[in-house]
């Protein structure tokens, strides 16, 4: 999958159940729409839509399983139920949170990540972080990249946001660690889309700016003169 999306745009086409086009269909549509746009990798949630968009595209899938636990407030894939979906699904490779917080039923991230390399040795593994620690700590657990995903989306970074002081915390992630850096998390342009990988990140990924309506309309309504 890294091969396949080097210096590439990947887009991410998710729509939660309470979103209006939550819809297996309509994500392989998405994705169709998507890779006649240049796109090169998709990234998508629960195995439905990952299958629903492997009969549409050939190109290769992140796979995520957004789950809420009472226990936990980790929900990208957070335990070894959503691994096994993922490698049910075919997805190329799985991404899952790999933050200090803690897990359903006590699992470990170490647990998790052994769990999805003994389960299939051939599907990489993306850490969804929110942290230098976190993204130190991936390269260390063996992920085979890191994502930006989870900044702005913790209690510690809450309302933060990626491109903010000219990407800062995306520039420290690239310095401190080796392996590829995914920038990912309200990429809202193809300018700022153009500026990440100036930065020297390895891919892009796009969600919401190119496959959720309901923020594009909210975007163009919100610049309406009063
Ligand atoms: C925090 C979280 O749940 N992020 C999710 C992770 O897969 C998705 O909802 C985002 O759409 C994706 O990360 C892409 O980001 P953006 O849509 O901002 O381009």
């Amino acid at each position: 999958m890294l091969e396949n999306i080097k210096r590439g745009l990947v887009v991410s086409c998710q729509a939660l159940e309470q979103e209006p086009l939550h819809s297996s269909i309509i994500m392989s549509k998405m994705a169709l729409a998507a890779k006649e746009g240049g796109a090169v990798g998709i990234r998508a949630n629960s195995k439905a839509d990952i299958l629903a968009i492997k009969e549409e595209v050939s190109l290769p899938v992140i796979g995520i399983v957004k789950r809420d636990y009472d226990d936990s407030e980790v929900f990208i894939t957070a335990t070894k139920k959503e691994i096994e979906e993922l490698i049910e699904s075919g997805c190329e490779m799985i991404a899952l949170d790999a933050t200090m917080r803690n897990r359903p039923n006590g699992l470990s991230l170490e647990e998790l990540v052994s769990f999805a390399r003994e389960k299939n040795p051939a599907v990489q593994l993306m850490a969804d972080i929110s942290s230098i620690e976190e993204a130190v700590n991936a390269e260390k657990l063996g992920f085979d990249c890191v994502g930006t995903t989870l900044y702005g989306y913790t209690k510690e970074t809450n309302g933060s946001k990626l491109y903010e002081n000219d990407f800062a915390f995306l520039k420290n992630v690239l310095k401190e660690v080796n392996i590829p850096v995914i920038a990912e998390g309200n990429i809202m342009s193809p300018e700022m889309l153009k500026r990440a990988f100036e930065l020297g990140v390895y891919s892009v990924v796009v969600g919401g700016a190119i496959t959720r309506p309901q923020q594009i309309t909210a975007r163009f309504a919100a610049q309406i003169p009063k």
